[in-house]
């Protein structure tokens, strides 16, 4: 399997649950929700995604010919840290390309393995940390996991408000509102804090790296 990576960084998680923990990064290419032009995102079914994963241009990107190259790059990305290794696996949509043998390749190297997912693929049961972030009302494949993070408000591609009621029934154990990044940062934020003082199932994730200006 080769591996399309628009880019390897190490930061802290900024979101949810494992906020604050440092984690290598590693941001695979392409989506299944859009596909990252600019002039396609107001018809795309996710169109408000804050993140280039096109190409692989970026810091430590590239195209991996087998999961041992990717294993051996997040392994050098996480230096000579000591305590429990810790890699996110994002993008773009991860679960486009994720497969187990590039999980096991990472566990085998001390490593717990994080995904960042939109849902509509299945996670594999060996990922230690699933975050599913839903995007409108599109169908989920993957309905547990560790964390729902729901970008709040916003939009389906029906142009009706998502309710976060409707996500309340499937099997996590945290569920978070993000407020939208984006022009209107500011209100959102006041809406998502507003919801969650409401609901107390919902707990609020700010993107704290955005506010502390890292990766
Ligand atoms: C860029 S996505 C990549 C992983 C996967 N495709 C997904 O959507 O979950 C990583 C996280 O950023 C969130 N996100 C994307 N755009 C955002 C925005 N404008 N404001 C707040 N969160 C955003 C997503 O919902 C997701 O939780
Ligand atoms: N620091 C930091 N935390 C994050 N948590 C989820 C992110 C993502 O883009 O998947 C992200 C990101 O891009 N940076
Ligand atoms: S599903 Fe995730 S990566 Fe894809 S466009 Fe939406 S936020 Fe961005
Ligand atoms: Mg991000």
């Amino acid at each position: 399997m080769v591996y399309s990576v628009k880019e390897i960084f190490l930061t802290l998680q900024g979101e949810g649950h494992q906020s604050g923990r440092v984690a290598v990064f590693c941001r695979f290419s392409g989506c299944n929700l859009w596909n990252g032009r600019e002039q396609d995102r107001s018809q795309a079914q996710c169109r408000f995604c804050d993140t280039d994963f096109v190409g692989t241009d970026g810091e430590g990107g590239g195209r991996f010919a087998h999961e041992n190259a990717l294993a051996h790059a997040i392994e050098a990305c996480w230096g000579e840290r000591s305590g429990r290794r810790y890699v996110v696996l994002t993008g773009g949509e991860p679960l486009l390309q994720v497969d187990l043998a590039l999980i096991e390749a990472l566990q085998e190297k001390g490593f717990e393995v994080a995904v960042e997912t939109n849902g509509t693929l299945p996670v594999p049961q060996q990922i230690d940390w699933i975050c599913v972030s839903p995007k409108g009302y599109t169908p989920l494949m993957q309905c547990s996991g560790h964390e729902l993070k729901l970008v709040y408000p916003q939009e389906s591609p029906q142009m009706e408000e998502v309710d976060p009621a409707f996500f309340l029934s499937l099997s996590f154990q945290h569920f978070w509102l993000q407020p939208q990044d984006g022009p209107n940062q500011q209100h959102n934020i006041e809406r998502a804090t507003a919801y969650c003082l409401n609901h107390p199932e919902w707990k609020l994730s700010l993107q704290t790296h955005k506010l502390i200006g890292i990766p």
